[in-house]
């Protein structure tokens, strides 16, 4: 059997095949711009022999149906997909499951609805989502679409990591709570990095750092989430490509009444204008790290204020956790940059984090790897995320075929 994957946004459809007796991913890619005028349309797959072919264009997509339709059309044609029948499930990355859902669940009207209950709080996202779900429910009314939650694996905070220290009335009845985000990926890590401890993950304490152009950092006690940074919205927490991460509230306050800046306004400016784009004009790590090593002072302050928050992150999280056997970086920054994993971790010898600085630079290193000295207490690990393999074999599980 097959399962498609998908991660349907705005404008975009990025989609991922795995059969599942061996969880081979046999094709991948995306639709882009959906509803400009020059679409782009990119597939990847694998062929009988072993080898990968890729086919790409531009082209106009002007829905989320187009869309979707292109993706199938290419995994039949390519061979990926030849017959309908062997999908055993689509499984849709949804970012935003609000209070409903703590696990995936099967998609049906009652789940459209709970989805759309909380697109205001996560307008960036769930529009996308739910239109991904309804042409995947409409064109494959036979296979089950099972919809996988960013928020899910957060759901086993505690009360005293979730609440704001604001009006009581605002959490009952307006459901403003730290939610937490990227939870697939955190999972995703979590349960290698026990792998690679040779521990059962409910016998792990580990901090995960999801450093990708949305970053998170969680707290996980035992196997289960304790504490993460971003909050209500994708927008708290680490500084991210594009996104302030923690800012004083006040500051919108400001915005507002001094600078005259409207609701509108002001979310552009933190969520898209803000970040390492806000500080340096980029918000590419690969471009920064080239500028503050070309000596480039306003590149060189957004790594610090990077790393500044990240210290200040894991800091907090051991506190939490009391004891910590991993440390994991994963996303585009945490597996590739070598720079900011040494920065991160640098001076917390005490805290039994240090890293080998060889492993943590070795050039050709790819993969799951332990980058930390052999005497430092706290394993460093470097974990490449998967958060479409995840939803795959969570899918499947709800479907009841794993
Ligand atoms: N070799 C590298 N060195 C530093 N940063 C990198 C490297 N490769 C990728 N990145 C950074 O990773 C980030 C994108 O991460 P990714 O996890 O792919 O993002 P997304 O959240 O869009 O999935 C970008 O800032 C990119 O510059
Ligand atoms: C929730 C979130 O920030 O997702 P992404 O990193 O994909 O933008
Ligand atoms: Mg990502």
């Amino acid at each position: 059997m097959k399962v498609l994957v998908l991660n349907s946004g705005s404008s975009s459809i990025k989609y991922q095949l795995f059969r599942s007796h061996d969880w081979q991913s046999i094709a991948n890619g995306m639709v882009a711009r959906i509803g400009e005028a020059e679409g782009e349309v990119k597939h990847k797959w694998l062929t009988p022999d072993g080898s990968q072919d890729t086919y790409q264009e531009t082209r106009p997509i002007p829905t989320h149906a187009e869309g979707i339709d292109n993706i199938v059309a290419c995994l039949r044609d390519n061979g990926a997909l030849a017959d309908v029948s062997e999908l055993a499930a689509i499984g849709h990355r949804v970012v935003h499951g609000g209070p409903h859902f703590n696990k995936p669940v099967i998609v049906d009207d009652a789940v459209v609805e709970a989805i759309r209950d909380v697109i205001p709080l996560a307008p960036l996202h769930n529009p996308g989502h739910l239109a991904g779900i309804e042409v995947a429910r409409r064109l494959f009314p036979r296979v089950p679409s099972v919809a996988v939650f960013d928020t899910a694996f957060h759901q086993t905070m505690a009360p005293s990591a979730y609440r704001y220290a604001i009006p009581e009335h605002l959490y009952t009845e307006h459901r403003i709570r730290r939610y937490g985000f990227h939870g697939t990926s955190h999972l995703y890590v979590a349960k290698r990095a026990a792998a690679v401890l040779d521990k059962p993950l409910s016998q792990c304490n580990l901090i995960t750092l999801h450093l990708g152009n949305g970053a998170s950092a969680a707290a996980i006690r035992a196997g289960a989430c304790a504490d993460t940074s971003m909050g209500l919205t994708p927008l708290e927490g680490l500084v991210m490509g594009t996104r302030c991460g923690d800012i004083d509230p006040a500051v919108l306050i400001y915005l507002s009444k001094h600078l005259g800046l409207d609701a509108d306004q002001v979310d552009r400016l933190l969520n898209r204008e803000s970040g390492l784009l806000g500080i340096c004009g980029v918000n590419d790590m690969r471009e920064i790290d080239r500028l503050a090593a070309a000596g480039d002072a306003r590149a060189e302050l957004a790594i610090g204020v990077t790393v500044h928050r990240l210290k200040k992150y894991i800091g907090a999280y051991y506190a939490e956790l009391g004891q910590v056997d991993a440390l994991v970086f994963t996303g585009g920054i945490g597996e590739n940059s070598v720079r900011i994993r040494a920065a991160a971790c640098e001076g917390l010898q005490r805290f039994g984090i240090l890293i080998d600085d060889a492993a943590n630079a070795a050039a050709d290193a790819r993969g799951e790897r332990c980058i930390s000295a052999s005497r430092g207490e706290v394993k460093v690990l470097v974990i490449p995320t998967n958060e479409e393999l995840e939803i795959a074999q969570q899918a499947m599980t709800a479907v009841g075929l794993q």
